[in-house]
C-alpha cells in the first residue's frame, strides 16, 4: 500500500468538520479535502474569519485558521476530490429512518449508499474507504458489494473507524482521545490497509491507545459505546424521581455510587434528559437491529433506555406545570439554553425541545436565551415536530439576546442547558424583575439552589427536595 498523501472526507459536518481539521492540523504532510454538497455549509467552513465557521466548538476556529489554504480545503467538487484521494473517509449522516420499513428505528443509510455509488462511479485508481459515520454492524458489507462490482478493476478496502468525538469537547476529544478505533479484514490488504490509517494516527496518538479489530466489532462498538453511555444516565434520572419522593438527594446518591471505581463518576450527572443526535439514534439502531435477529429481549433491554429518558423530558415539563398551579395558559416561561448540552450550537434531540412543545400545548408563552443558538434554529426545531402551525410557534415563542430581558416578567425559568454563564448572571435582578412566586427549574443542577433561595426564589432541581 502507497503512502497516503491525499484524503477525502465526505461530509463536513460535526464530525466531518472537526476530525479533519485535526488530522491536517496534526499531519501537514497530508493534503485533507472535505467536500459536501451543502454549498452554504462549505462557504460558511471558507469564512474569512474562522469564527464563523459552522460547527462552534471551543478551540476548533484556530485549528482551522492554521491548517486551512495550507493542507485543509474545503469544496463542493466532490467528483475531483474522490478522485485524487488515496483515503475516503465518509462522514455523512445517517439520521434514523421517516419512512417505509424501520420507520422511526433503524439508520437511514441512503446518504451512505450514494457515497458508495460516487466513489464507485468516479474512482480510476485504487483507495481505502473509511466508514467514520455511525452505522449499523455489518454495513460494510453493502459498501463493499457496490465498489467492487465497479467492473474498473480499482480496488478498495474498506476500514471501519467510529468517531467518539462528544460535542463541546471536540476538539480535546480529538487531540486526546481514550482510544481509536479501527476495523478491517484479516486479509494481507486488509492488514495493510489499517496499518495506513494507523500510521496517520500515529502522528499524534500513542499506538497503544489505537485499537483494531475485524470490522464487525468496530461498528458493533460504536453503538455499544453510546447505549452504555446513554444508560448510565437513564439509569441516574430513573433513580432521580425516586429521590423526589423519598428526599434522598440524587447528586449525593451519584457521588457515593460513583466512587466505587467498578462504577465510576462520569456521567452519572441526572437532567432533563439526555439529547444530541447520536445517544437516541443510535439506540433505536440497536433496538431494531437486535429485533431484526429476533432477540425480543435484547431489544426491550435497550430500548427501555429511551423509555425512561421520554419520560423524564415530560416529567420535568409536567412539574413544571404541576408547579404553576395547573395551568400556563398566557404564562410566560423563560428557557435559559436550548442547545443540547454547554459549548456547542447543535440542537438536535435536545430536551428543551421537547419541553418547550409541551408547555406550549398548554399554551404557554415560551421566551428563550441561548448564548449559541440562533432564533432560526430554535423555530425550525419546533417547526419540525409538526405539533401546530408555524404561525402559532412563530406568536407564541420569542427569542431574546439578552439574557435578562427573556427573563423580564416572566412566571418561571427553566434551565435547559448548563451554560457556565448561567451561574454567573446577577440573580438578585432577575428576580426583581419577574412576577412572584419567582419560579426556577433547574433541569441541569447547575445552579446554587441555596443562594437563589435566599434572594427568594422558588427552586425546584432535578432528583432532590432541598
Ligand atoms: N455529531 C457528533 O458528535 C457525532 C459523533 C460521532 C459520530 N457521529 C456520526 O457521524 C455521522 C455524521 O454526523 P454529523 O453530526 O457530522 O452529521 P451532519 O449532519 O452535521 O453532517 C453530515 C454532512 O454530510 C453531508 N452529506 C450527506 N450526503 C452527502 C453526499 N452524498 N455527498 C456529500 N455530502 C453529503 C450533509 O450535507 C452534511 O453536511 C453520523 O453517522 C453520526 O452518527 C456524530
Ligand atoms: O452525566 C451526564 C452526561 C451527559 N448528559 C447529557 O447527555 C447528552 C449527550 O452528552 P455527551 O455524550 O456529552 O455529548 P454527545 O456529543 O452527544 O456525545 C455522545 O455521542 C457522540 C456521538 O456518537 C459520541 O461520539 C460521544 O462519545 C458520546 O458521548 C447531553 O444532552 C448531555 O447533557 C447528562 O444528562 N448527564
Amino acid at each position: 500500500m502507497k503512502n497516503i498523501t491525499k484524503i477525502c472526507c465526505i461530509g463536513a459536518g460535526y464530525v466531518g468538520g472537526p476530525t479533519m481539521a485535526v488530522i491536517a492540523n496534526k499531519c501537514p504532510h497530508i493534503q485533507v479535502t472535505v467536500v459536501d454538497l451543502n454549498e452554504a455549509r462549505i462557504a460558511a467552513w471558507n469564512d474569512v474569519d474562522t469564527d464563523n465557521i459552522p460547527v462552534y466548538e471551543p478551540g476548533l476556529s484556530e485549528v482551522v485558521a492554521e491548517a486551512r489554504g495550507r493542507n485543509l480545503f474545503f469544496s463542493t467538487a466532490v467528483d475531483d476530490a474522490i478522485a485524487e484521494a488515496d483515503m475516503i473517509f465518509i462522514s455523512v449522516n445517517t439520521p434514523t429512518k421517516t419512512y417505509g420499513a424501520g420507520k422511526g428505528m433503524g439508520a437511514d443509510l441512503k446518504y451512505i449508499e450514494l457515497c458508495a455509488r460516487q466513489i464507485a462511479r468516479v474512482s480510476m485508481t485504487d483507495k481505502i474507504i473509511v466508514e467514520k459515520s455511525t452505522l449499523p454492524v455489518r454495513t460494510a458489507e453493502a459498501v463493499r458489494d457496490i465498489l467492487h462490482n465497479t467492473g474498473k478493476g480499482v480496488k478498495f478496502q474498506v476500514l471501519s473507524n467510529p468517531e467518539f468525538l462528544a460535542e463541546g469537547t471536540a476538539v480535546a476529544d480529538l487531540f486526546n482521545p481514550d482510544r481509536v478505533l479501527i476495523g478491517g479484514d484479516s486479509t494481507e490488504e486488509g492488514q495493510e490497509a489499517i496499518q495506513a490509517l494507523v500510521d496517520i494516527y500515529n502522528n499524534w496518538i500513542p499506538r497503544e491507545r489505537i485499537l483494531t479489530t475485524n470490522v464487525w466489532s468496530s461498528e458493533l462498538s460504536k453503538l455499544v459505546a453510546n447505549a452504555f453511555l446513554a444508560q448510565r444516565i437513564s439509569s441516574i434520572n430513573s433513580i432521580s424521581e425516586l429521590c423526589e419522593k423519598t428526599e434522598a438527594d440524587v447528586n449525593e446518591v451519584a457521588r457515593a455510587i460513583g466512587t466505587d471505581s467498578r462504577i465510576g463518576s462520569k456521567f452519572l450527572k441526572a437532567s432533563v434528559g439526555f439529547g444530541g443526535s447520536c445517544f437516541q439514534k443510535d439506540i433505536l439502531n440497536l433496538v431494531y437491529i437486535s429485533r431484526s435477529f429476533g432477540l425480543q429481549e435484547v431489544a426491550d433491554y435497550w430500548e427501555q433506555v429511551i423509555i425512561m429518558n421520554d419520560h423524564q423530558k415530560k416529567r420535568f415539563a409536567l412539574n413544571m406545570i404541576k408547579s404553576l398551579y395547573n395551568t400556563i395558559s398566557g404564562k410566560k416561561i423563560a428557557f435559559l439554553g436550548w442547545a443540547f448540552k454547554k459549548d456547542t450550537n447543535d440542537t438536535r434531540e435536545s430536551a428543551a425541545i421537547y419541553v418547550a412543545d409541551e408547555l406550549l400545548n398548554e399554551q404557554a408563552r415560551i421566551r428563550v436565551y441561548d448564548p449559541k443558538v440562533n432564533s432560526d434554529q430554535i423555530f425550525g426545531d419546533l417547526n419540525y415536530l409538526q405539533t401546530r402551525k408555524p404561525e402559532e410557534n412563530a406568536s407564541n415563542v420569542k427569542v431574546f439576546e439578552d439574557p435578562y430581558r427573556a427573563c423580564e416578567n416572566a412566571h418561571a425559568i427553566a434551565i435547559l442547558t448548563e451554560w457556565d454563564e448561567f451561574k454567573d448572571y446577577d440573580w438578585q435582578r432577575i428576580y426583581d424583575s419577574m412576577l412572584k412566586p419567582a419560579k426556577v427549574f433547574d433541569g441541569r443542577n447547575l445552579l446554587d439552589a441555596d443562594k437563589l433561595r435566599k434572594i427568594g426564589f422558588k427552586v425546584q432541581s432535578i432528583g432532590t427536595t432541598s
